[in-house]
């Protein structure tokens, strides 16, 4: 990972008792419903809530982290089931499930302690950050030559994933809650391109987005398609997209496999160049296809990919899917 060498190295913070005490107020992520609504959990609502003292094994990190990803899914469901209620009394009778999620992300540590814990993931000792398969991939495609890159980081936990390739990349690190002075503090789903856009971050178009560990951060099944399309928007013709996964949500899923999220890609105008896996990440290299730039339009109706039953589903397998 190149910010793991040199002057400009910085230490994964360890995840200790005293370090989630010391992380208020708690933010958890503003999440996406239907449409462009947002559910953001009030941080004052969770005041005095306890932390749950937590531990340093890997092992329990790991629970702890799939675990948050489990009551982000419940809360994302529980939004969007509110979102939809025919009453204000159908609404209102959600409300207590919702707090209670919203409770136990806040003992875990709510955002503050994941982007944490999942940045000691991302330590030299555990294998590295994304970013160390991505750069040897971008120099096979000879991009290293071609002026500097303009590559878009979302969900970055460090600002220096990046950093040692600066010569060739000019990276725009962004995540819903920045854990680091230069990562921008910004919503994947509010960027638009064009000289209209309110930051100058955002004036032009990207040669790469980076969507690494992100898309299964998202809870709804629908948003995780449209954030796949909204890549495509902010992409150059013929930029690339940066994808990775955990894999059990590609080789342990009722509803998605290798095949079908190639399909899915396809159908959003993407063309896949490399694929890796590793024994926990799916990593993926798209090219978005040069001669039908831009996604393909937000379709009216039923989507093209529903979450659909693979043949060969059982018991024991995860429920991950993408509806585009
Ligand atoms: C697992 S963490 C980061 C993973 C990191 N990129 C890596 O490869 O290890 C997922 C991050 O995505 C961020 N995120 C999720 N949805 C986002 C959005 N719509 N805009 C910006 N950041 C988002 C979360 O805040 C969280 O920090």
């Amino acid at each position: 990972m190149p910010r793991a060498k040199g002057r400009g190295r910085r230490r994964a913070r360890p995840v200790t008792a005293q370090g989630a005490r010391e992380a208020a107020p708690v933010v958890l992520p503003p999440i996406h419903v239907a449409g462009r609504a947002k559910v953001v959990v009030s941080a004052a609502a969770l005041d005095g809530v306890a932390r749950e003292r937590l531990g340093g094994a890997a092992a329990d990190t790991q629970r702890r982290i799939s675990r948050f990803h489990t009551l982000t899914k419940e809360h994302s469901k529980l939004a969007a089931q509110q979102a939809r209620a025919g009453s204000a009394a159908e609404a209102a009778a959600l409300e207590p499930q919702i707090a209670a999620v919203s409770r136990e992300m806040a003992r875990l540590g709510g955002l503050d302690w994941y982007q944490r814990a999942s940045l000691l993931g991302q330590s030299r000792r555990r294998g590295g950050d994304t970013s160390r398969w991505l750069v040897p991939r971008l120099r096979e495609l000879r991009l290293d030559a071609q002026g500097p890159l303009r590559l878009l980081d979302v969900g970055a936990l460090s600002c220096l994933n990046y950093a040692r390739e600066r010569a060739w990349i000019h990276a725009t690190p962004i995540d819903l809650h920045a854990q680091e002075p230069g990562i921008h503090e910004h919503d994947f789903f509010d960027i638009a391109i064009g000289a209209g856009s309110a930051s100058p971050l955002f004036r032009a178009p990207f040669d790469v987005v980076c969507l690494s560990l992100v898309v299964n951060f998202v809870g709804d099944p629908a948003k995780r398609g449209a954030m796949l399309r909204h890549a495509a928007r902010l992409l150059v013709p013929g930029g690339h997209l940066f994808l990775v996964l955990p894999r059990p949500c590609i080789d342990n899923s009722r509803y998605l496999d290798a095949a079908r999220l190639l399909a899915i890609m396809r159908h959003l105008g993407f063309e896949q160049r490399h694929a890796h896996y590793t024994a926990k990440l799916a990593y993926h290299l798209y090219r978005l296809d040069a001669a039908a730039p831009g996604a393909p339009a937000e379709e009216a109706g039923e989507p093209r990919f529903k979450k659909k039953l693979l043949p060969g589903a059982g018991p024991g397998m995860n429920n991950f899917s993408i509806v585009a």
